[in-house]
């Protein structure tokens, strides 16, 4: 096709780029802390300090029944988890450090996204 002789691999439709995006952030190796919900009875504090709770299983949920409005809802939710991440532990332990490798890594990857587009 004409795409092929011009050389670009065919543009990813803007709206998949969540499906794309969280695919990738699921089978990172530094998604282990936010794959499935924080179990907040097993966890002193949680309940208290975060007060709204989000995972990629959770978002996967989300997505997989188009109950995100726009890619601005799907973002926020995405921003969610590693904000909760930071607030709750420290940048030096290992699920803080985890999450703040996992949302360089989820910036870089979104910007390459869009510029496909
Ligand atoms: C996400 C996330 N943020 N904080 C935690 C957590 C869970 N227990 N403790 C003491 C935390 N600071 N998590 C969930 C990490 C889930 N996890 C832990 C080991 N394997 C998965």
């Amino acid at each position: 096709s004409l795409l092929v002789l011009c050389g670009r691999s065919p543009p990813l439709r803007v709206s998949l780029f969540p499906r794309v995006l969280l695919g990738e952030l699921e089978a990172h190796q530094d998604a282990w802390p936010f794959l499935l919900p924080v179990d907040q009875r097993s966890v002193p504090g949680y309940r208290k300090v975060i007060r709204r709770p989000m995972d990629l299983s959770t978002i996967r949920g989300r997505v997989s029944s188009n109950q995100y409005p726009d890619t601005e809802a799907f973002l926020s939710d995405l921003a969610l988890v590693l904000d909760n991440c930071e607030r709750f532990n420290e940048d030096r332990s290992e699920i803080g450090r985890a999450g703040l490798r996992l949302r360089s890594f989820l910036e870089r990857r979104w910007a390459q996204l869009l510029q496909q587009s």
